[in-house]
């Protein structure tokens, strides 16, 4: 059978997207999913994005990681709301569903405003923070991050019995400016560094903020720059949780599965 497919990107967080209003994809068929996402024997990508109608939303989101696990995905859903309005699904602001519940989204030229569920609290431990953020994600602030062992550190962390079954993203945090902070993050599910992850850029601004009185936070990634603004503290918990950056479009084709 042969798939039609778009190729999106967000900040070099990078998805595979279908459009599934037919329902003709079989989301039980993980070996799909991780053949489509492989980078040597697929099209390539940290995710694959599945585009159905829902009877209460414009659209919902099914997200996989590479390796077929499921989660909430920022920049995954920055690119969906991207990709429904290149199909004429919506317009400039719209209301879909995703792993983690409802979203509200907005389109400002080349970016995505993307409204992110409530965060009820912030765990700490010296410098090591955990926020969940529709995702799982432990933030450690550094000094250094671009000469950060993020693999090796981040797997260990991943992996560390503490997360045990379910395992966590883990963000490494250097802040570079009053107002921002450069993170790169080891992703669950893709099993290494991304350039880029949006649940985990806004866990990283939760803490920042917090620690730094600030409610607009600027992120730069490996794969490019994003801003988190929010209302909340930490007592009384986080909400409009706004996760804004571009989303674009670098390529489509057919694929045969
Ligand atoms: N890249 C994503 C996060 C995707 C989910 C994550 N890997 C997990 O399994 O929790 C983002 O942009 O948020």
């Amino acid at each position: 059978m042969e798939i039609q497919f778009y190729k999106y990107q967000g900040t070099g967080n990078d998805f595979v997207m279908i459009d599934d209003r037919q329902i003709t994809f079989d989301d039980q068929d993980l070996d799909q999913v991780r053949k489509l996402c492989d980078r040597k024997f697929g099209i390539g990508s940290d995710g694959l994005i599945l585009i159905r109608n829902h009877p209460d939303f414009d659209f919902e989101m099914i997200y996989f990681n590479a390796d077929g696990s499921q989660s909430m995905c920022g920049n995954g859903a920055r690119c969906a709301v991207a990709f429904s309005a290149f199909l004429g699904i919506i317009g400039q602001k719209t209301k879909f569903l995703a792993i983690d519940g409802p979203h509200e989204a907005v389109i400002v030229e080349d970016r995505v405003e993307l409204l992110m569920g409530n965060v009820s609290s912030i765990d700490s431990q010296g410098l090591d923070f955990f926020v969940n953020t529709g995702s799982p994600h432990h933030i450690r602030l550094v000094e250094d991050v671009l000469d950060y062992p993020v693999y090796e550190e981040g797997k260990k962390i991943r992996y560390d019995a503490c997360y045990s079954p379910g395992g966590t993203n883990v963000n490494f945090v250097q802040p570079i400016e009053a107002d921002q902070v450069f993170v790169r993050t080891y992703e669950r599910g893709v099993e290494n560094e991304t350039l880029s992850c949006g649940t985990g850029v806004t866990a990283a601004a939760l803490v920042f903020g917090v620690k730094n009185n600030l409610q607009k936070v600027k992120i730069k990634t490996p794969g490019g720059n994003l801003s988190v603004r929010f209302q909340g503290n930490a007592n009384e918990g986080f909400h409009d949780i706004w996760l804004i950056g571009p989303a674009q479009q670098v390529f489509s084709g057919k694929i045969n599965s």
